[in-house]
């Protein structure tokens, strides 16, 4: 069997971290892989396994930092290269990434960047002839950078064009600034508790935001961390645990979760007492909505199915339908900093047919005088205000029931005029940027005629 080409014991402490970091990152830009398919699951990179704890959380910090400031990385890197980035060998530009990212954002000394660049390409066949200039440009940026970055910031750079283009159609030009500001920053660990979240707060050295959440800035491996193995809380975003929340009181309700892997959203209607069925399309996630809500002690009844197809006996069945739609998840770049670059303008609605099947569907399993909560984790109105109103065009017998701003927490800067959800990460202002921000969301709450 070969040799693997990960964790070689003669090699310089950390250059295994960086070589995966860009395998990793030339997956998603040179392949269009997600990072989530590249960091778990069974097509998870081979060599994540032979890192230690700590060099496995540098590696995922890192490759976020790129994608998080590519546009201003590559910036800096034109302004350095007079023939630009080499284009015929990927390992160039990702050690010249790497690099620079570590010696513009990261705690590594700016030597040791250097160094394990200047490595990485030297063990590539293609990229060996690049050794030089990888040297020569990030000692230079160690030197010159900071001011190239300086002199860009505010201008939007690490956002793509096309999208921020939409948000500014959308949402003004100052906003969508604000946005691109917002998921620039490394985001913090938001946690839903089962109960009690001041005392969570204060395990897990954060803070409870008025929503609720608990909110850290602990990293690392979340499993390690006090309360995880006795499935007191999960990880969710602030933003993605308020949907849930517009049910109101759920004790012993029915309630369909149609679109629920890996679970935050069922655990929650699980939690505040509901009877759930959760249904989910995807059998790998489906798995994992399993493990999470038997880690949490929470129990659903779970399927595996197209939820436009499923109990087509049951019309009329439901308290409570909860749609957490498929879509382009441009609202969660600030956790998933590689869909800025994976995502094209073609893919906004593209999932609007499957949107609006499941609005359909969703008002014919609801009994009347149920509620029914939509909702996506995307900025994108096509996928948020649009998809409603096409339903309530479409759906007579449906009708909006306003969110209040008393339902979340007094934030009415979340509340649209027609009374629906909608968060963007530049909500939640913090001293500390690392405690601001939510995810982008939209929810709008429905119900039933009578
Ligand atoms: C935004 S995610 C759901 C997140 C989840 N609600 C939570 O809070 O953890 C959307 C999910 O919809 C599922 N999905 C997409 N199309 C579907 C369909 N037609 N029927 C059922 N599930 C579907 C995907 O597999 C994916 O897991």
């Amino acid at each position: 069997m070969p040799a693997p080409r990960f964790a070689q014991p003669s090699e310089v402490p950390g250059l295994a971290a960086r070589r995966v970091a860009a395998d990793i990152l030339d997956g998603v830009l040179g392949k269009r892989r997600t990072l989530d398919e590249q960091l778990e699951g069974p097509a998870a990179h081979p060599g994540l396994k032979t890192l230690a704890d700590r060099d496995r959380a540098l590696m995922r910090r890192l490759v976020a930092t790129i994608l998080r400031r590519l546009g201003t990385l590559d910036h800096v890197l034109a302004r350095m290269l007079d023939r630009g980035v080499p284009t015929d060998a990927p390992r160039a530009r990702s050690a010249l990434l790497i690099g620079a990212a570590q010696i513009l954002w990261m705690d590594v000394p700016d030597h040791a960047a250097v160094d394990l660049s200047v490595r990485l390409v030297q063990s590539d066949r293609r990229g060996a002839k690049y050794t030089g200039l990888v040297n020569a440009v990030l000692r230079r940026c160690a030197r010159e950078g900071q001011p190239l970055v300086d002199e860009v910031a505010g201008q939007a750079l690490d956002v793509p064009q096309w999208l921020m283009a939409r948000w500014s159609a959308h949402y003004g030009e100052d906003a969508a600034r604000a946005i691109a500001v917002a998921i620039s920053h490394e985001p913090s660990l938001d946690i839903t508790v089962k109960s009690d979240p001041a005392h969570w707060a204060g395990r897990l050295y954060g803070e409870m935001l008025p929503t609720g959440t608990v909110r850290t800035l602990l990293q690392g491996s979340v499993k390690m961390l006090p309360g995880f193995d006795d499935g007191q809380w999960w990880v969710q975003d602030a933003a993605a645990a308020l949907p849930a929340r517009l049910f109101g009181d759920l004790a012993g309700k029915a309630v369909a979760d149609l679109c629920a892997a890996p679970g935050g959203k069922t655990a929650q209607l699980a939690q505040a007492g509901a009877r759930v069925s959760a249904i989910d399309r995807s059998p790998a996630r489906v798995a994992r909505l399993r493990e999470n809500l038997a880690r949490l002690s929470l129990e659903a009844e779970t399927s595996v199915a197209d939820a436009t197809e499923w109990r087509a006996d049951a019309p009329g069945s439901f308290d409570g339908v909860l749609v957490d739609a498929p879509c382009a998840s441009t609202g969660t770049i600030r956790r998933h900093p590689d869909v800025a670059w994976l995502k094209q303008e073609a893919d906004i609605g593209a999932l609007a047919a499957v949107q609006n099947r499941l609005l359909h569907k969703a008002a014919a399993l609801l009994r009347p005088g149920g509620t029914l909560v939509y909702c996506t984790c995307s900025l994108e109105p096509e996928e948020g205000e649009q998809a409603i109103a096409k339903l309530l065009a479409e759906e007579p017998g449906m009708r909006r029931v306003p969110v209040a701003p008393d339902e979340v927490a007094g934030l009415a800067e979340f509340i649209t005029p027609e009374g629906d959800v909608r968060t963007l990460p530049s909500h939640l202002p913090h001293a500390d940027p690392r405690l601001a921000g939510v995810d982008g969301f939209y929810a709008a709450r429905l119900t039933k005629s009578l």
